[in-house]
């Protein structure tokens, strides 16, 4: 894509991808939060899909990666989890933290489980990008094979979390890793626990799953 070839290109897309998907995250909230009257939800669906319709006009297919990302570099905009220009994610923010890492994110009424708690899946959703994070963090990425997740208490919606992965083992081609969710304001109590097994791809594995992606 020309218009990104030089570096401010790029820097102006990702702006414009993150203002994108914080604007449909702020969307996704009012939206499952609204009682707004039933007149307002018509002419906002009405007004939502005449906004969503010159996005359409020029898409990539299933094996193209998005212009703005840089796979190999770890940027992933539309990452469901921690991509800034996902109207799904969180999104979850994630940095190395000695040897494991730590993640910050503040779950909204899109993620509600029991009411006023999170959904369960997310949970997991998150500790199995954690645990991913940490594992490929420490020189070991590989994809999930098994994800256990041990739920103490439930996860506060409208709540600033901590979640925290680090490495436990290695073991040939799998990697166990092990994490935590609780709330920023309380880090000693932990509300879900997870493990997870972490397999390195075999060189010919990894042709045949990324190749048609990786050209
Ligand atoms: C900074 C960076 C950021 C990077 C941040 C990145 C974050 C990404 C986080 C998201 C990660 C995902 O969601 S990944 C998406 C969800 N996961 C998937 O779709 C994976 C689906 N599974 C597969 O395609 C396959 O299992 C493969 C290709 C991973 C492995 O196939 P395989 O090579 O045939 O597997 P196989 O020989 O049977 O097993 C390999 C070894 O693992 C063990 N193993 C296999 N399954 C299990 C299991 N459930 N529990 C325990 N151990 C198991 C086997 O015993 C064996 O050990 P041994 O006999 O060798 O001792």
């Amino acid at each position: 894509m020309s218009e990104i070839e030089n570096g401010h290109g790029l820097k102006r897309r990702r702006e414009a991808i993150t203002g994108l998907g914080d604007a449909l995250r702020l969307l996704i909230e009012q939206a499952t939060a609204t009682e707004a009257p039933t007149e307002e939800l018509l002419r906002a669906a009405e007004l939502i899909r005449r906004a969503a319709a010159p996005l359409g006009e020029r898409v990539r297919g299933r094996f193209e990666t998005a212009a703005a990302d840089d796979l190999l570099g770890g940027v992933r905009l539309y990452n469901p989890v921690t991509g800034a220009g996902s109207a799904f994610a969180p999104p979850l923010e994630i940095h190395r933290d000695g040897d494991g890492a730590v993640g910050t994110c503040t779950l909204g009424r899109a993620f509600e489980g029991p009411p006023s708690f999170a959904h369960g899946g997310v949970s997991a959703m998150l500790l199995d990008q954690m645990l991913g994070y940490a594992a490929g963090a420490a020189g070991h990425p590989g994809m999930t094979v098994r994800l256990d997740t041990g739920y103490r208490r439930p996860v506060p919606l409208y709540t600033p979390l901590r979640l925290t992965a680090r490495v436990a083992g290695i073991d040939g081609r799998r990697v166990t890793v092990t994490g935590t969710i609780t709330t920023a304001a309380e880090p000693g109590d932990v509300l879900v626990e997870a493990t997870g097994v972490f397999v390195a791809l075999r060189a010919e594995q990894a042709r045949r799953l990324f190749g048609p992606v990786l050209g």
